[in-house]
């Protein structure tokens, strides 16, 4: 039996959902064949979900229709507003997220139908309210007042606005909104797997984002951005970036926001887009982050020939936007709902049970001793 080591490179469903395909020493990164630059440019967190859940670019009413049906879905059950009240204030945000994921599924009577058309339905339904859970959940735990969802705003203008108490500038909507078009989907990466896994088992959609959500959470992927933060804090200044990574990769460290398992020696088409926004929200706000976060560029592709992947302008952004360190994860799961919706979909409808084997290498055919018999 061949080991294949994290499934590196090992390809296990077809999709027609993302792609990732290095032309020419660049990577390329498509939602349902749609170049993410261009969907950067052009298009709105509500179309790119759209795309993502039903396969085409909407046309005008139906993006109205979509954008109101989410808009109408925004507010919480009360149960679910209860239990984020109920959650210690040190919980992290991710956790509070996918309890509440998970708590909305006992609140859903056809929470075990699997069909297209409630999938759909249900997946609009976690699209629009986790802004809504992460938002509420910090200002229970900071002790404010929570600000209700507001039909006259965006996806993205409404989740600051929830979260801050003030409409944002059309500057930080439209960061948030690019960062969340540009988080939505990812192929298969861990978190995305994870959910197929869970779907492959005709678990509910409920189950599948849990799963999803918990993966997310880890450092090696979305976890990531958080760690990130914590480095520019510790760092603090452009000129300690430099002695910071090499001491850091001397001591066999890994720097996080950096390496990629696609992208390896290729640019990460997102950081290019996301260091955009980055330096853009530097020129308005507070230039700090984004200058240390380039000083740590150039010192790590320096000493170690690693380029950033997503997560790690990710974080200049949400600094820049006031977001909390420890929601950083959250607004990942923000932006991967939409994708990992539609994969879950997607394997619901030509499912294959997902069970890889393992090769055993530990003690065989050993005897058994009673218990009182033992040493
Ligand atoms: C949204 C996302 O999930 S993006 C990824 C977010 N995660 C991070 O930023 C955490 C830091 N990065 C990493 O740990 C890795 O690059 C991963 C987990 C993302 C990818 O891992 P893999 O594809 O398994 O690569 P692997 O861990 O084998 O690394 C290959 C080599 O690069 C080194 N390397 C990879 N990333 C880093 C890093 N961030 N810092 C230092 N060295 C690194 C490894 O030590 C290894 O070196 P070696 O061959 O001398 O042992
Ligand atoms: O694809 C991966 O392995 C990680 C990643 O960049 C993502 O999930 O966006």
């Amino acid at each position: 039996m061949e080991v294949l080591e994290g499934l590196k490179d090992v390809v296990v469903c077809e999709s027609e959902i993302s792609r990732i395909v290095i032309e020419n020493g660049e990577a390329v990164l498509e939602y349902r064949g749609y170049n993410i630059h261009d969907l950067a440019k052009y298009s709105t967190y509500e179309e790119v979900a759209y795309l993502l859940l039903y396969g085409e670019l909407p046309s005008k009413s139906e993006l109205e229709l979509f954008s109101e049906e989410l808009k109408e879905r925004r507010e919480l059950p009360p149960q679910v507003i209860g239990l984020l009240s109920n959650l210690s204030p040190f919980s992290h945000p991710m956790v509070a997220l996918r309890t509440s994921v998970s708590y909305l599924g006992t609140l859903d009577k056809y929470i075990h139908h699997i069909d297209e058309e409630k999938s759909l339905e249900k997946a609009k339904n976690l699209i629009a309210k986790l802004p809504t859970i992460v938002a509420y959940f910090h200002r229970i735990r900071t002790g404010q007042k929570l600000i209700h969802p507001n039909e006259e705003l965006s996806h993205a203008e409404n989740f600051l606005y929830m979260l801050h108490g003030e409409i944002p500038s059309e500057v930080e909507a439209r960061a948030l909104d690019v960062d969340l078009i540009l988080h939505a989907d990812h192929e298969l990466n861990a978190s995305t797997f994870a959910a197929r896994v869970a779907a492959s088992t005709l678990a509910d959609m409920y189950a599948c984002v849990v799963a999803a959500t918990g993966t997310l959470m880890g450092p090696l992927h979305g976890g990531a951005s958080q760690k990130v933060m914590e480095m520019l804090r510790e760092v603090a200044v452009p000129w300690r970036a430099e002695s910071y990574v090499k001491e850091k990769l001397e001591r066999g460290e890994r720097i996080m926001g950096f390496g990629h398992r696609v992208y390896k020696n290729v640019v990460d088409p997102r950081t290019i887009e996301l260091k955009i926004l980055a330096k853009k929200l530097a020129e308005l706000k507070d230039p700090r982050w984004y200058k240390i976060s380039e000083a740590i560029e150039e010192a790590v592709r320096k000493y170690k020939g690693l380029l950033p992947n997503v997560d790690f302008y990710s974080a200049s952004v949400y600094a820049n936007l006031g977001i909390p360190d420890d929601m950083f994860i959250c607004i990942f799961a923000l932006g991967r709902i939409a994708g990992w919706t539609a994969h879950i979909i997607e394997q619901y409808k030509d499912n294959t049970l997902i069970r890889p084997r393992a090769k055993y290498v530990g003690p065989v055919r050993r005897k058994y001793i009673p218990i009182e018999e033992r040493g």
